[in-house]
């Protein structure tokens, strides 16, 4: 199956590739007799938030190890920063940031002594554009852990321990930063912490960052733009309204009237709005309009890929009564 087409995103030249962080050709992966990437294109720009989706299995981590140097395709191009990872140097890692989904070493450190010695190792590749370490107290303030810049790390919380993950990814301020599933273990006050701390790095610090998640909410509000891996290729590529236009146009408009429910799906639905307002006015209530979800648009995918059956909007079906 390809890679959805979206409206713009097909004719778009390409940019530059000075432009690009990552540039992604026909990459494939074998383990053993099992193909598990079967030839994935992807970019990222500067300072682009780009999420990879996918279920179980689908090869995100495989795809992202090899992005970061730890594991070699199988054939493909791979640039990093305009570097092939097979051939990164110190110099080049020191320019990317990675929290892993588990980081569970260095228990008998304390935090703060933790940052600072990891830190020491970003110092001599500090530009004029980007100071390298980050200080470690405006780091600790960062990422929420200046009340615990003294304690052994084998004491933190689990959620404790994340932001010390997240810390541990940037100190070296990197040009790229990969987040592996960031946000598994916090609380909602620490998400929506780790979310601003995403904005702030994309926006002003132009970092580039690829995050993997199964949480279709925060990919929504986290990132430019979506990629869904299915079926080792990639399969959906766009921010998140357009994945979710792309699935399914239709709205769908809920409402009561004179104590009855009625749904109704339309791909216009302010004139639909409009006319039923006009002939019902006051007798209609409860009313609701709902788009199709990212998560819609990504069970809808992702189902399609792994059954090869296409059902689209036009087969869509929402409980449909009588109408007006
Ligand atoms: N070292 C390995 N040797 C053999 N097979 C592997 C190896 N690593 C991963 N695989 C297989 O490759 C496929 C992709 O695995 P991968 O971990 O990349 O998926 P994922 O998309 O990250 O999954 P999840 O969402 O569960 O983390 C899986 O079928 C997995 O069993």
């Amino acid at each position: 199956m390809t890679a959805v087409e979206l409206p713009g995103a097909v004719a778009a030249p390409r940019p530059p590739d000075e432009d690009l962080a990552l540039d992604v050709r026909d990459l494939r992966m074998r383990y053993g007799a099992v193909d598990v990437l079967h030839g994935v294109d992807l970019t990222a720009r500067r300072g682009e938030v780009v999420a990879l989706l996918g279920p179980n299995g689908a090869g995100k981590t495989t795809t992202i190890e090899i992005l970061e140097g730890f594991r070699l395709p199988s054939a493909g191009t791979v640039r990093v920063l305009g570097v092939d990872p097979a051939h990164g140097d110190e110099r080049w890692r020191a320019r990317l940031g990675v929290v892993l989904q588990s980081w569970r070493d260095h228990g008998k450190w304390r935090v703060r002594d933790l940052l600072a010695h990891l830190g020491d190792f970003y110092a001599p590749y500090a530009t004029d554009r980007i100071p390298r370490p980050w200080p470690v107290d405006e780091l600790l303030a960062t990422v929420g852990l200046t009340a615990h810049a003294g304690s052994r790390v084998a004491r933190l919380s689990g959620g404790q321990r994340r932001r010390l993950d997240v810390a541990v990814g940037i100190v070296g301020r990197p040009e790229l930063l990969f987040l592996d599933e960031p946000t598994v273990g916090f609380d909602p006050a620490a998400r929506r912490e780790f979310h601003e701390l995403v904005h702030r790095l994309a926006d002003l610090d132009e970092t580039t960052i690829v995050l993997t998640t199964h949480d279709l909410a925060e990919a929504e509000k986290l990132a430019d733009r979506i990629l869904i891996l299915a079926g080792g290729r990639i399969i959906a590529d766009g921010s998140p309204d357009q994945l979710a236009r792309r699935v399914a146009g239709d709205a769908e408009v809920r409402w009561t009237r004179d104590g009855e429910r009625y749904v109704h799906a339309t791909a216009d639905a302010t004139a639909f709005l409009r006319d039923l307002l006009r002939e019902h006015g006051d007798r209609v209530r409860e009313l609701e309009v709902r788009r199709a979800s990212l998560e819609d648009a990504y069970l809808t995918l992702v189902h399609e890929e792994e059954t090869g059956i296409r059902t689209g909007r036009a087969e869509r079906v929402w409980q449909q009564e009588e109408t007006r």
